[in-house]
């Protein structure tokens, strides 16, 4: 089976450095894969490439394909068209537009087939909290609300592959874990979802595979139930877990 997003030989390279190193990334359908790593090893870098875009003016090299189709080259509206939908690490919420005006900048497409479409009431449901707050400014939320707009809005556009960048940046765990336990539901219901994470723990908990990073590359690929038990990557790069 053609996996949902596939991303081959992706490098970044920024003159001598070279943030991000020939990495491959598959996410089958209906899947949820983790990316892990310290700071600075690369992972915002990658998923943004994968979304099309980055940061300066890097060097990047490599393919990725949506659902077999070819997206290199195209920005990153036109890959969001096609159902490649990043959440950008910082959310990038209006903060003078209410909620429901942050959501409804973003049209959902005609043609939704291969995607998942959600409607405001969709979005509502997912996140109650959203739909006490619909006529709030994007400023006068807190950080989960303001991460939960972000998700809601990259909803809207109906993705077949959501890309999503570090949500757990400045919330509490209860919130992290609140957040992508909701994620991990969406994916059961088919979506096909990369996590970019330095939570490892609470990545490790949800996803179906987790990569490890480390300085560009992937030093580490396993289901995430076979490395819950490697000692080798819990102490590495995990911790105690037990702990
Ligand atoms: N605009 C830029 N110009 C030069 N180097 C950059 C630029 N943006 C990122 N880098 C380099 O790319 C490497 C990877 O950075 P990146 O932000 O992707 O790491 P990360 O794993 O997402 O870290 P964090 O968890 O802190 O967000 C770093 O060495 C960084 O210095």
């Amino acid at each position: 089976m053609t996996d949902s997003l596939e991303a081959i030989g992706i490098t970044v390279r920024y003159g001598g450095n070279v943030a991000v190193d020939g990495i491959d990334v598959a996410v089958p359908a209906g899947r949820m894969v983790g990316m892990v790593g310290a700071n600075g090893a690369g992972k915002s870098t990658l998923i943004n490439a994968i979304a099309g875009w980055s940061r300066g003016t890097p060097v990047v090299r490599g393919e990725v394909r949506l659902a077999g189709q070819k997206m290199d080259g195209l920005p990153p509206h036109r890959r969001a068209e096609r159902g490649l939908v990043l959440v950008p690490e910082g959310k990038g919420i209006f903060a003078e537009l209410t909620v429901m005006e942050n959501l409804a900048l973003v049209r959902p497409p005609a043609d939704t087939r291969g995607r998942h479409a959600f409607s405001m009431d969709d979005i509502f449901t997912l996140f109650p909290r959203l739909a006490e707050r619909r006529g709030h400014k994007g400023r006068m939320l807190s950080g989960g609300e303001r991460q939960m707009v972000a998700v809601s809005r990259a909803l809207r556009a109906a993705p077949a592959v959501l890309l999503l960048d570090e949500p757990s940046a400045g919330l509490a765990p209860r919130l992290v874990h609140e957040l992508l336990t909701t994620m991990r539901g969406l994916v059961d219901r088919g979506l096909s979802l990369l996590l970019v994470e330095q939570n490892a723990r609470a990545t490790l908990e949800l996803v179906d595979e987790l990569y490890l990073l480390e300085r560009g590359k992937v030093v580490a690929r396993e289901a995430a139930s076979d490395m819950k038990d490697d000692p080798r990557i819990l102490e590495a790069y995990l911790g105690n877990l037990t702990a």
